[in-house]
């Protein structure tokens, strides 16, 4: 069975303050939503310490939005799996096309991050996805195939979830088609070993559009960026029809 999973990416959003204001107002609509829906919030790194003693007991779930290889060292800027772990964080955001346009990551790195992860008992959510220039040119299908086959060396697909996530669609209010993300997801799918992976879709996703895309079958949740920071709009999109 495919689990359905919606995870915020609150990116370089919200203090610790602002954090705590929002999982005031966004817990008490989760009253409403189906027990199956996994629900996860992946805050900045300075926010998980004090959402996870705020979140303790709920079934909400803490991701981080990145995590070196090693155990520690001296990788100034950089945060250690067990750092996670130990503060109750049980997923991790890795390859968000964010990290690999600013911060030169590198399906080599993106493939370390996730084998690290899973070390240490995280689930990892692989980020792919094509630039607009990519799709224009026809590469889409190779692209993304491409960054499966070198992100997923050795990485256990029993302990995974992956977003496709349209680089094109990031932040602009301009949506994939559900058809046309169902459609890459499927090919996504094709490529893995373990077909109870679950693979959710990103990429100005809102309240407005997230019951068409959840109707698509290959679909199996949502990585929302702007519209999870505010309590509202994210419950609207958990409590998806
Ligand atoms: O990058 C995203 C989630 O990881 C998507 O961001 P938006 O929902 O703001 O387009």
């Amino acid at each position: 069975m495919r689990k359905i999973v919606i995870a915020g990416n609150w990116k370089m959003f919200k203090t610790q303050a602002e954090s705590e204001n929002f999982l005031s107002g966004f817990l008490p609509h989760l009253e409403e939503t189906p027990s199956e829906r996994e629900v996860i919030l992946c805050p900045p790194f300075t926010d998980l310490s004090v959402m996870s003693k705020y979140l303790h007991g709920s079934r909400v779930n803490l991701g981080a939005q990145n995590v070196h290889w090693e155990e520690n060292g001296a990788y100034t800027g950089e945060i250690a799996a067990p750092m996670l772990t130990e503060i109750g964080v049980r997923y991790v955001i890795i390859g968000h096309s964010e990290r690999r346009q600013y911060f030169g990551e590198t399906d080599e790195t993106v493939n370390l991050r996730l084998k690290a992860a899973q070390k240490y008992g995280l689930t990892p959510i692989l980020c792919v996805g094509e630039t607009k220039q990519q799709r224009d040119a026809g590469e889409t299908e190779k692209l993304i195939s491409t960054q499966l086959e070198k992100d997923l060396v050795d990485v256990d697909q029993t302990n995974l979830i992956i977003a496709y996530e349209p680089i094109w669609a990031i932040g602009t209010g301009d949506t994939c088609e559900a058809t046309e993300a169902n459609r890459v997801i499927g090919l996504i799918r094709d490529q893995l070993t373990n077909p109870h992976v679950s693979i959710q879709y990103g990429g100005s996703v809102k309240p407005n559009n997230i019951d068409e895309i959840m109707e698509q079958p290959e679909i199996d949740g949502a990585l929302v960026g702007g519209a999870s920071l505010e309590a509202d709009s994210f419950a609207r999109i958990v409590n998806y029809q």
